[in-house]
């Protein structure tokens, strides 16, 4: 039988956003309206942040009282303080982060209403959290505490400050907060599909989001970050050409390339590209960076496919010293952004999402007894 021509929902327009916008075959990305190339290097994560929950870039004194609001809303409940050590012996980061927002969930102000103010409440707290509890399960499966968040700084700062256990250096704070901002938001990507999903059964928004943080953790989306560096990690500097050819050879998919919508270059990809070069030349080894260009280039050849969002922010995260484990981690502290902005969205003009299916199975059946099958 053909395959349905939706499948995987191809090309269905299943939400109506002001959020986010793409156009595939010219590669462009807004967000609100601003193309990416603009917002990329010249605002903040918060003021990104802040356009996708609030509706518009923030003024000096929006942006105060919202980088306020982030800084109270850091401080996680006793249950999730009080078993993210277990927590961490027990599970892999990305399942560990679907536990912690469960459990913060539940003590959340606001967990009984999905009314407007106290969705944005929430988005907050989520937002301001989830680097925290990323650095605090870090700290407790390798057995110390992370530093304390300095309410003065960003969280692209105080982030790499928890997770090194060092002082950043300012250019890599400006990386980094670029690369929060760079994927912040993707319009129906899977992860919100799933949140909104979630969000349209009138559910809450962290029932929302650990549903996000689970479709995320997939290696068809967020999880490919972590899976291009062990592909990095797995083969020859010299090699790199062959062993592309070879698992093309074999069926394999290779990890950071290819997209359901970008026909052409991945518009983050042009920035992350960059910010990989500059931090491998920075960090005197550029051995992965040239790996990746070459890799680049072979898949082009190969195979006529670009590379996406995960494919440089590999090597830009193991270049900034953040474990290759944590890498999709990373992309759901940027993605609550927006996973948070779509929630209130969808409950701001909800309608049950509840797509059809083809049925392919067998037809007029006749029932029998057990003892007769
Ligand atoms: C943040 C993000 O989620 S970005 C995406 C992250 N995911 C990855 O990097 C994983 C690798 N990439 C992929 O698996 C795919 O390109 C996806 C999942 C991103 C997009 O998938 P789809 O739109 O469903 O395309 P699909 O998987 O059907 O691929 C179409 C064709 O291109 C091939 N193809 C797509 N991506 C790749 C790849 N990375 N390597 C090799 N071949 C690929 C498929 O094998 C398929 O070939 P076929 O028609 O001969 O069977
Ligand atoms: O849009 C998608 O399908 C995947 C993606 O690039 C993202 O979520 O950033």
């Amino acid at each position: 039988m053909a395959d349905n021509p939706t499948k995987g929902l191809a090309d269905v327009v299943a939400a109506s956003t002001a959020l986010s916008d793409i156009d595939g075959r010219a590669g462009r990305l807004f967000y609100r309206g601003y193309d990416i190339h603009d917002l990329a290097g010249h605002v903040s994560f918060e003021e990104t942040a802040h356009l996708l929950q609030h509706g518009a870039l923030p003024t000096r004194r929006q942006l105060a009282d919202y980088g306020a609001e982030l800084a109270s809303g850091r401080a996680l409940g006793a249950l999730a303080e009080g078993n993210v050590a277990e927590i961490a012996e027990k599970q892999g980061p990305m399942e560990a982060l679907r536990s912690l927002v469960s459990l913060a969930g539940a003590e959340d102000a606001d967990k009984d209403s999905n009314e407007a103010a106290a969705n944005r409440r929430k988005a907050a707290r989520l937002t301001a959290q989830q680097p925290i509890l990323v650095a605090r399960y870090h700290a407790a499966r390798s057995g110390g505490r992370a530093p304390e968040p300095d309410p003065a700084r960003s969280i692209a700062a105080n982030f790499l400050l928890q997770i090194t256990g060092r002082e950043p250096d300012p250019r890599a704070v400006e990386i980094f907060d670029t690369c929060l901002v760079l994927h912040a938001d993707h319009t129906m990507n899977a992860s919100t599909f799933a949140a909104r999903v979630c969000a349209a059964t009138l559910s809450d928004m962290h029932s929302a989001i650990v549903a996000a943080i689970g479709t995320l953790k997939g290696p068809l989306h967020g999880g490919a970050n972590e899976q291009v560096m062990r592909t990095l990690e797995s083969i020859p500097a010299d090699g790199v050409a062959r062993a592309v050819r070879d698992r093309l050879a074999a069926g394999e998919k290779i990890m950071g390339f290819g997209h359901r919508v970008y026909k052409t270059e991945d518009p983050r990809a042009t920035h992350l590209r960059k910010m990989s070069r500059e931090l491998a030349e920075a960090s005197g080894d550029d051995t992965y960076y040239r790996m990746s260009k070459e890799m680049e280039e072979v898949v082009h050849a190969e195979k006529g496919l670009y590379p996406n969002v995960d494919f440089y922010a590999a090597t830009v995260y193991h270049y900034l010293g953040i474990p290759t484990d944590l890498f999709t981690p990373v992309f759901s502290v940027s993605r609550m952004a927006g996973w948070t902005a779509h929630v209130i969205e969808q409950h701001a003009d909800n309608r049950l999402i509840r797509p059809d299916s083809e049925y392919i199975g067998e037809r007029d059946q006749k029932w029998a007894p057990i003892d007769e099958r």
